[in-house]
């Protein structure tokens, strides 16, 4: 369904775009109908860069993000199909207008046809479907209600078009833990409707409790990728198991990364891209003294 290969940005930044910072570089990796893929990495890894170029905000420098075999093209078909959702969900909405207005632009933009009555009909469901009461949040405004309902709100939002592909960039970053879970559970509710959904985080184990793979990218690139079960079971790359001594766990000694002796990428016979490792496990070079150029 989507497809990104050899995907590259670099921004034109400095006193009349002089020089370049690359945000990406040459990213390759795929979601499929029903399964929520995790982008992990740090912050600045180019993890929204990624997110943005998908939904079209920005272009590609170069390589290829195709949906169902076709380029990204923003506008009103894509959108039918393709829909982000971001961190702070009060800047998706209007302050003045009430938040029903999202749900009326959708109307007018893509079901202009469908009789007041229908369509009141399908918002309510839609709004059940993210566990919201309809008359607990229609008729208010943006600032009425938590930033929970407003993340469910959108996702509503996005259950009435004919979506297929969510991108969900740090939506729970902003919510207490309970309000995180619920939002966590919808989202899997969503997969198994089919939706293919792209997980951004920097927290791995918000990722790991939803992803069936992983993607850990590091400046830019894909340092490992794979099922999530074997990225966090067996990480390879030292990027990885840094990112995993990081994670608190109850009742567990706080633990170093295991030092990487070893490249998994050189080892394995990698000259080029990603070695794949096991079926569906990818490593780049770990970047040792001893690797070659390290
Ligand atoms: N519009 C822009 N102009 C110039 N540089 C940019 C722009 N957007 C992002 N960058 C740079 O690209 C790199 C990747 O940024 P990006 O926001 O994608 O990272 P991120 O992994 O999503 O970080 P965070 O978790 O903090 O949101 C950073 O170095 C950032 O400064």
């Amino acid at each position: 369904m989507l497809t990104l290969r050899e995907v590259t940005k670099e921004f034109r930044i400095g006193a009349f775009g002089g020089k370049s910072v690359a945000a990406v570089k040459g990213v390759s990796f795929d979601v499929v109908p029903g399964e929520v893929v995790s982008l992990i990495g740090e912050s600045g890894s180019g993890k929204s860069t990624i997110g943005r170029m998908i939904l079209g905000l920005n272009s590609a420098t170069s390589g290829s993000i195709t949906f169902d075999g076709l380029p990204v093209r923003a506008g009103k078909e894509y959108y039918r199909h393709v829909q982000g959702i971001f961190q702070d969900p009060f800047s998706s909405f209007n302050p003045v207008f009430k938040a029903d207005r999202v749900f009326a632009m959708i109307k007018e933009a893509y079901y202009p046809g469908v009789p007041a009555a229908e369509w009141g009909e399908r918002v309510e469901t839609s709004l059940r479907d993210v566990r919201l009461n309809p008359g607990q949040v229609l008729g208010r405004y943006p600032h009425q209600l938590s930033g929970g309902q407003l993340q469910r709100l959108l996702i509503a939002r996005a259950l009435l078009l004919d979506i297929k592909l969510l991108v969900a960039d740090e939506i729970t970053s902003m919510l207490d833990a309970s309000t995180r879970i619920d939002v966590l559970n919808l989202l899997a509710e969503l997969k198994t409707r089919g939706l293919g959904v792209l997980y951004i985080t920097h927290d791995l184990s918000l990722g790991t409790y939803l992803a069936e793979r992983t993607v850990v990218l590091r400046q830019g690139r894909v340092a490992e990728m794979g099922p999530t079960d074997d990225v966090f079971g067996g990480p390879l790359h030292p990027y990885t198991r840094e990112l995993l001594s990081a994670v608190p766990r109850l009742h567990e000694a706080w633990d170093d990364a295991v030092p990487v002796e070893t490249c998994a990428y050189h080892e394995g016979g990698g000259t080029g891209g990603l070695l794949e490792v096991t079926p569906g496990h990818f490593v780049s070079c770990a970047g040792l003294a001893s690797c070659p150029g390290g």
